[in-house]
């Protein structure tokens, strides 16, 4: 998958130019900083973002160096994602098949990222503070070193370990959990002397059965413990946080009631 991603960003201009937008809606969306004109500063990356599921799309709506890849790698990370999406369930103390029932694990995005060398890296962030936008993503990074989780207030290095994925509560978990699961805050770092490459894979309705609505679980709420959050739909949840953009606040915060 890795690789597939390198042959992507390896191309000529004028190949990666064919899948160049700034419609965050259309299929496949290449550009720079999806939020260039709302976040007060740019991040050091470039990005290939397409909804994977629930429809799959055919291997010609897709860059033709990558296609076949990025359809295998999302049929084996959504098998990962039922299974993670049941023990979540049972954590929560819901039935195995709860989080799943709520669609929560056949919606699914790739991002594919890449990260340029920088001459200044001090001057910037491959990616800036954020949580995901998502009920949970799957991670698979090269071997350059980058990814920070914010634990206790510190930025902490999320070390490589060749072969293991990096799983990410996103914040669509949070609401639908009240809070019992809370969304990992992380960032990206850059260096002078390799470019680095990631891809995200975020388990989340987009434009698909964006209507759903989500809210507090009914069984994680009580007169004790009343809902924390509003119901918001996909759609209005990732309109708010695209046109914030990274800015380094919490997209979440805003459906808070
Ligand atoms: O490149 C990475 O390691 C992280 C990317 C990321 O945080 C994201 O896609 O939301
Ligand atoms: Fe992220």
């Amino acid at each position: 998958m890795i690789d597939g991603v390198r042959r992507f960003f390896g191309q000529d201009d004028e190949e990666r130019k064919k899948w160049y937008t700034r419609d965050l809606k259309a299929r496949v969306v290449y550009n720079s900083n999806f939020d260039l004109y709302s976040a007060l500063s740019a991040n050091w990356r470039d990005t290939v973002y397409c909804e994977m599921g629930p429809n799959l799309p055919q291997p010609e709506e897709l860059p033709a160096v990558c296609s076949d890849i990025m359809i295998e790698y999302t049929q084996q990370v959504l098998k990962l994602g039922r299974s993670l999406f049941q023990l979540l369930s049972e954590a929560l103390g819901l039935k195995a098949d709860h989080l799943v029932d709520m669609k929560c694990a056949d919606g699914i995005a790739m991002l594919l990222h890449y990260y340029p060398e920088c001459p200044q890296p001090e001057l910037t962030l491959g990616t800036s503070k954020h949580a995901d936008s998502d009920f949970l993503t799957v991670l698979l990074t090269d071997q350059v070193q980058g990814l920070q989780v914010l634990y206790q207030n510190q930025w902490v290095d999320v070390p490589f370990v060749p072969g293991a994925l990096v799983v990410n509560i996103g914040d669509l978990l949070q609401l639908v959990s009240n809070d019992r699961f809370v969304s990992a805050e992380h960032r990206v770092l850059v260096n002078s002397s390799s470019p680095r490459v990631s891809v995200a894979c975020f388990f989340r309705h987009g434009t698909i059965r964006s209507t759903e609505l989500y809210r507090p679980i009914e069984e994680l709420v009580s007169e004790d413990n009343p809902p924390r959050y509003r119901a918001t739909t996909s759609e209005e949840y990732i309109t708010h946080f695209n046109s914030k953009g990274l800015d380094g606040t919490s997209a979440l915060s805003h459906f808070r009631v």
